[in-house]
């Protein structure tokens, strides 16, 4: 089916509030860092997805996930799971990065659209749509080889803010401390109270 033949479901589906990037947002040409080592989205992981985004202009965050062999689920192509994953990094990383909030995925769609050969490189322009309280809405596409190629796929989340407590409960609080005491990180600078 063509993009223009799905169905346009409202996005956001709720009423939202503009989002307000945060003071202390990296401005647009940052280079952001990984945000965790271990991140199989944009750490220095074996196989991973090894994903490095740049803030652009308008709210706009730019990330680049190059598709290699260790990725593809047909013979050539782009594993769909992993391209979600490559959503969901892009889409949380713009979140968190112009935000300042924590916040998990309650919720990830994608639309594939065109298939994702090994060797490409996807270029995904992320931004945040709207907030309702606790739940960001937030949307990309990804445009094969270049920032103006075709799209190849598309995606939307629902993200929802949680206190650093989500972490320290479920998660590894060891790494959560090392994590937050990255410079740019420091968690006095987050809005950190859903
Ligand atoms: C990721 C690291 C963050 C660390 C933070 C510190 C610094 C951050 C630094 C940098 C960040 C940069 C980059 C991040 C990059 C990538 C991020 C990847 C993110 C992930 O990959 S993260 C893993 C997958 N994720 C989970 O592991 C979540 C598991 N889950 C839960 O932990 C709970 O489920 C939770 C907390 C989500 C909610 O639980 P809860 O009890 O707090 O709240 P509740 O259930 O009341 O939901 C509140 C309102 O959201 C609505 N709502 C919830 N879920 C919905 C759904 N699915 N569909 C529609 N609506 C939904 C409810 O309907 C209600 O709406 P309403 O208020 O209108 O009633």
């Amino acid at each position: 089916m063509s993009d223009e033949r799905r169905p346009a479901n409202p996005w956001p589906p709720v009423e939202t509030q503009r989002p307000e990037i945060h003071p202390k947002a990296p401005g647009p040409g940052t280079d952001l860092e990984m945000h965790y080592t271990e991140c199989f989205g944009c750490g220095d992981v074996d196989n991973g997805l090894h994903i490095h985004s740049t803030v652009g202009e308008s709210g706009v965050v730019h990330s680049r996930f190059p598709v290699t062999r260790a990725h593809q689920g047909a013979p050539g192509l782009a594993h769909g799971g992993l391209l979600a994953c490559a959503f969901d990094e892009a889409l949380g990383s713009t979140v968190g990065n112009l935000l300042r909030r924590p916040a998990v995925t309650g919720k990830l769609e994608t639309d594939f659209l065109r298939p994702v050969p090994v060797g490409t490189t996807l270029f995904i322009a992320a931004r945040v749509d709207g907030v309702a309280g606790r739940k960001i809405y937030a949307s990309a596409d990804g445009h094969l080889n270049s920032a103006d190629g075709p799209v190849a796929v598309r995606a939307r989340g629902l993200f929802i803010q949680v206190g650093l407590e989500h972490f320290t409960t479920h998660g590894d609080a060891d790494a959560l401390a090392k994590f937050t005491q990255a410079p740019r990180l420091r968690h006095d600078d987050w809005d950190i109270n859903p």
